[in-house]
């Protein structure tokens, strides 16, 4: 997706750089520059990395990736306060740019293939979060675990009805409506520890997730979706060449 801000630098051209986070379920890319990021998911492998700047992944990486080591950005470089080491690169990411966009604290909600939720203090220290699994994960679970349930792919709808009738439309609906009720009550035990917490929404889920959130939220609570924190906090930290 093309950001709001999107444009063209000095030269006339867009900016060579790329970047490259790994998750679980696919590779996300980004190229331009921070403020005009072109963003887009792929499976896993696939995409081009010449230009590369930086990258993450969020466990190993294969080795017949051709992955430049020393490009690679690591939990250590992300500057998110007492983070423990077993911490995910992309939670401290997410957290980190969530923080440093709302200048307070915040809790950021990752809809990939787990769902993670994190807590950042307004000091931009990590305090702590949940996992939970995510939509397409749940889905895949359904479909592996019982004799009746069909598989469904990505990328997911939310039926229309509250009660739907048909298998694949009740499946979609109770995992959707299930993780967003998740979220809605982390988000108003997020404001009795953390008062003054925003809640920050990523991942490939975020834009599905966003209106039936919004629905559960209190209203004190601003609700931002921001489907490349990931991204943007990689590009943030490990800028391109020209900058
Ligand atoms: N084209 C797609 N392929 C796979 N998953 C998709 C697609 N579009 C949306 N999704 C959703 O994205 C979620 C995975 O998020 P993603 O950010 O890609 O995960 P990860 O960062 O772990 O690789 C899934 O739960 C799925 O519902
Ligand atoms: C929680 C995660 C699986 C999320 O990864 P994703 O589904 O977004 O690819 C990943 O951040 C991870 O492996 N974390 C390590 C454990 C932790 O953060 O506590």
């Amino acid at each position: 997706m093309w950001h709001p801000s999107a444009g063209i630098d000095g030269r006339g051209h867009l900016s060579e750089g790329r970047w490259l986070l790994i998750g679980n379920s696919r590779w996300h890319w980004a190229e331009g520059e921070l403020g005009c990021l072109r963003t887009w998911s792929a499976p896993a492998g696939v995409g081009q990395l010449e230009g590369l700047v930086a990258w993450a992944a969020v466990g190993q990486v294969s080795a017949s990736a051709p992955l430049p080591l020393e490009r690679r950005l690591h939990l250590k470089d992300v500057p998110l306060l007492e983070q423990p080491g077993w911490l995910g690169v992309d939670r401290a990411l997410v957290g980190w740019r969530a923080w440093c966009l709302a200048s307070g604290p915040v809790l950021v909600a990752d809809g990939g293939t787990a769902l993670s939720l994190t807590l950042v203090t307004s000091e931009g220290r990590f305090g702590g979060g949940r996992l939970l699994a995510g939509a397409a994960l749940q889905l895949r679970a359904l479909a592996a675990e019982t004799a009746g349930l069909p598989a469904l792919d990505p990328p997911l709808d939310l039926p229309p009805e509250l009660w739907p009738h048909s298998t694949p439309d009740a499946m979609a609906a109770g995992v959707l409506r299930g993780l967003a009720a998740a979220l809605a009550a982390a988000g108003r035990e997020a404001q009795t520890s953390c008062p003054g917490c925003s809640f920050w929404l990523t991942g490939g889920d975020g834009p599905l997730l966003k209106p039936l959130l919004q629905q559960l939220l209190v209203s004190a609570m601003p609700l931002q979706l921001a489907p490349d924190l990931a991204l943007e906090a990689l590009a943030a930290l490990r800028p391109g060449p020209d900058r």
